[in-house]
């Protein structure tokens, strides 16, 4: 256990930077100067959106540091997204300085996974007492798609049948009861049904596999810091003793584990040692809560009061976001959820434009619309592209809008669509390397067991695993023993000699991370020393040339991380920061180790992951969050939107069925967390609100007809300037087939260079034969031998010769200096024909 110690009362450091209060304050109006200046307790302010809230706690902070003396190592600031937390301690740097670095400000998970790194000891011995088993401070970090791995092996392991308990749904209910806090014995009396009584019989199972592959998921992280605060009174007294200021931001999207942990952290009241409660502060918005399908819960919000007697509420009514127009139409929509407390947002900005409606003939022609106006408005001069952001329900509707944006050339970015760290071979890379961090990590070890192909069969993973069973070993212990005894085993020798090579090998790299290698060198040998790079480079699937350049990226990814240590430390970077961090014991700055590395990675990967069309869990990437996004159009969904504003935003997709949700029908509470997302879509925007829809969509490669949105309906229609309707005469509606083919004919288009560009793009509208295979006609690029080409990454080239058609259209194009390469030609290409 780490020792405790006597925080310095006074900040012992001038900042080079130290704004006098009154201007801290002098931007902010009475109600949110209360919230900035308030002393002790409980703190909270609930509020529209765009009222403030976030520039309440980033001042907040700001003003504890440079009026209160308060030192930067005793806050603890809890945001949603690895995003917002680093726009939230820059923020913080530029009000006082940096020494301001040495503030915690992360994610729940991000934190938890601190503490549990550092309490790992005390943890064990907290979890020996009950008789469960723990995790080393090296343990590995599980996302959605590990876990379904595992729950996989374990519902086979026990024969549950995968039909009627498909692993998913038990994947979600041990989820669910994680963030309840129930243990697994507390499961097995909770359930109710046959299939949450199937999910009680294999949450034990899952869970002592995780344990001992030395795996925490991510529920886990939070549930196991709770545990270790409430075991020990110790830690819960360090912590209580370090954090004297607790902020949380989205507090309506917070679970009742999240809940109980801040409380846990922050305490209710004086300790046994004397410590006074944390002041705690935590700014939400009921009607923003747009996470229960992961156990956030708007009665943290709600209760608050009820659980914090003492607790001073601020209410902020202002609007400092969007216009009129903008706030009217959001207040309407979000008025006709039931149950909730009415607010009264105002803003003194003035009515602004009128909202605009778009009804599309197609989702092509939606996105065509879309694409069409950000061009003529940029070329008005009146939004740069990063001014723009464009939303959709789920990430799979964002491939239409990147089509067309490649082919005009409008610069974009997808936030949360391209899920690099999703891609087979970057976690087939990531998974070598977890294992040699944490050898017991059986589901990364079984996942490169046979990649690239080695001659271990599934027949010998399964003798290997069996035994393992049997020995109640891991699977990293059983391949040892097959390594030198395969025949005992039953294993063949042909598979016991392969895995015995194996196993060398793994301990071969191994030593390069007992030598604390760079991570970027490790990922090297490994990519080399395996042949993966080798059986890439071989292959002439096109496709494995981009995953190469995937492996060639992750590297980058690494090497970055090694050199550029400051870029990831999460505290204690500048000099006079740590000699401060010194002398009040806060943490040392992180090394740049392999450990740390995947650390980083997993974390980055987590935010926002929101069940897609398919149920699908999706991750949020944000590997290139520092890059410069300047003068790029932001395309992201809704919920990753959360807490962010653009002068112009386009909502998309607005019909039954995809806005809301389909699955959301007929299920009120449901819909009303839908009827917010709409409310957090609207509201979003500063100036200008464009919303979508139309008349048929393609799903999964069916023509979907789905009637417009019920928000768009609540929307009061005098807000709304509809630039095109929905044609009376059945021409669309009914007839589809040619007028879905109308591209931007409708009058919404009006944009002479985009229509230009378009035709420029080799897609010309009356090429096509009919409206069912227009995505299709869109999404391949028509190349001829001879044909001049631009590609994003490869630069000019000349088409050598074609092969295939329709999907399988390839065309093998002289880069000249980037060499020849082959592509497909489907999908979103990165290039345009010249
Ligand atoms: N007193 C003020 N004067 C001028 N601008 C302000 C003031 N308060 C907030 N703003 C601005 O209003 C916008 C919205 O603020 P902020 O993002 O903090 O709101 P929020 O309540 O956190 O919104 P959300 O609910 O969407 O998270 C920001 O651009 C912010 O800088
Ligand atoms: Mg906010």
């Amino acid at each position: 256990m780490s020792t405790l110690f006597d925080l310095t009362p006074e900040n012992p450091f001038d900042g080079p930077a130290q704004p006098r209060n009154r201007e801290l304050l002098a931007d902010l109006n009475p109600a949110q100067r209360d919230a900035v200046t308030h002393v002790g307790g409980q703190l909270l302010v609930v509020a529209g959106a765009g009222s403030g809230k976030t520039r309440v706690l980033t001042r907040r902070i700001a003003h504890l540091l440079a009026e209160r003396k308060v030192h930067p190592g005793q806050v603890m600031a809890i945001t949603f997204t690895n995003k917002a937390a680093a726009e939230m301690r820059e923020r913080v740097v530029e009000l006082v300085g940096r020494r301001a670095n040495a503030m915690w400000v992360s994610t729940f998970h991000a934190m938890c996974v601190r503490i549990l790194r550092r309490e790992a000891k005390v943890l064990a011995d907290v979890l020996a007492d009950s008789g469960s088993s723990s995790v080393t401070s090296n343990f590995s970090i599980y996302d959605a798609d590990d876990t379904k791995r595992l729950i996989n092996l374990v519902a086979r392991d026990l024969d549950v049948d995968p039909k009627r308990y498909p692993p998913r749904g038990l994947a979600a209910q041990i989820s669910n009861w994680k963030n309840e806090l129930i243990t697994p014995a507390d499961a097995k009396a909770a359930a109710a049904g046959d299939a949450e009584r199937m999910a009680a019989e294999v949450y034990p199972e899952y869970q002592r596999r995780l344990e001992q592959a030395n795996a925490c998921d991510f529920d886990d992280l939070i549930m196991r810091t709770v545990e270790l605060l409430q075991a020990s009174t110790d830690v819960a007294e360090y912590y209580r003793r370090r954090f004297r200021h607790v902020l949380v931001d989205e507090y309506q999207d917070t679970n009742h584990a999240q809940y109980v942990l801040v409380r846990e952290l922050a305490g209710t009241e004086r300790t046994e040692a004397g410590t006074e409660p944390a002041e705690l502060c935590v700014v939400g918005d009921a009607d923003q809560s747009i996470y229960a399908f992961r156990g956030a819960t708007i009665r943290n919000i709600e209760e608050f009061e009820r659980d914090y007697p003492q607790a001073h509420t601020i209410l902020l009514e202002q609007n400092y976001r969007s216009t009129q127009t903008i706030l009217s139409a959001a207040n309407a929509v979000i008025a006709r959820n039931s149950g909730r407390r009415d607010k009264r947002l105002w803003t003194d900005s003035g009515e602004g434009d009128k909202i605009v409606g778009y009804v599309a003939d197609n989702e092509h022609d939606e996105a065509a619309f879309v694409a069409g106006e950000i061009d003529a408005l940029v070329d008005a001069g009146e939004a740069s592209y990063s001014d723009v952001a464009v939303f959709y329900r789920t990430n799979n509707q964002s491939r239409v809008f990147e089509e067309i944006f490649i082919r005009l050339g409008l610069p974009y970015r997808v936030v949360g669509g391209v899920r690099f760290y999703e891609r087979r071979e970057v976690r087939d890379a990531l998974a070598y390397l977890r294992v040699l961090a944490n050898p017991q990590d059986t589901v990364s070890l079984r996942r490169i067991l046979n990649v690239p192909k080695r001659g271990i069969g599934d027949r010998a993973e399964a003798t290997v695993a069996a035994y393992a069973e049997r020995e109640r070993i891991s699977f990293a212990d059983a391949l040892r023993v097959a390594a030198t005894s395969g025949s005992d085993i039953g294993l063949a020798a042909r598979s016991a000699n392969a895995i015995a090579r194996f196993v060398e090998l793994m301990d071969e790299l191994g030593k390069l991370v007992e030598a604390d290698e760079p991570p970027a060198d490790i990922l090297e040998a490994v990519l080399e020393r395996t042949g993966y790079r080798a059986q890439l480079d071989e292959s002439d699937d096109p496709q494995d040339a981009t995953r190469l350049e995937n492996l060639t990226e992750l590297v980058t990814v690494a090497r970055e991380f090694g050199e550029m240590p400051e870029a990831f430390q999460t505290e204690a970077d500048a000099v006079s920061a740590e000699e401060d961090a010194e002398a009040a014991g806060v943490d040392e700055p992180e090394q740049a180790t392999l450990a740390a590395f995947l650390e980083r990675v997993a974390l980055v990967a987590d935010t926002d992951s929101i069940p897609d069309a398919d149920g699908d869990a999706e991750e949020d990437d944000e590997e290139d969050d520092d890059e410069d996004t300047a003068g790029v159009v932001t395309l992201m969904t809704v919920h990753t939107a959360k807490g962010l504003e653009y002068p112009v935003v386009f909502g998309s997709g607005w019909e039954e069925g995809v806005f809301p949700h389909q699955r959301t029908f007929g299920k009120e509470d449901e819909l009303a967390e839908e009827r917010r997302l709409a409310y957090v879509a609207i509201t979003r925007a500063r100036r200008r609100f464009y919303v979508s829809r139309a008349l048929v969509r393609s799903a999964w490669g069916q023509p979907m007809y789905n009637p417009a949105s019920r928000f768009l309906d609540e929307i009061p229609a005098e807000l709304v300037d509809w630039r095109r309707e929905e044609p009376t005469n059945g021409a669309s509606s009914g007839g589809l087939p040619r007028a879905a083919t109308t591209w931007g004919r409708g009058g919404g288009f009006g944009n002479d260079s985009a229509q230009a560009r378009l035709a420029a793009g080799g897609m010309r509208s009356t090429s096509f034969s009919g409206w069912k295979d227009d995505w299709k006609k869109t999404a391949a690029l028509e190349l001829a031998v001879g044909d001049r080409v631009n590609h994003d990454k490869y630069g000019l080239g000349t088409v050598v010769s074609t092969d295939g058609s329709g999907p399988r259209a390839t065309a093998t194009i002289d880069f000249g200096t980037s060499g020849t390469v082959k592509l497909m030609l489907m999908g979103s290409v990165p290039m345009v024909k010249l």
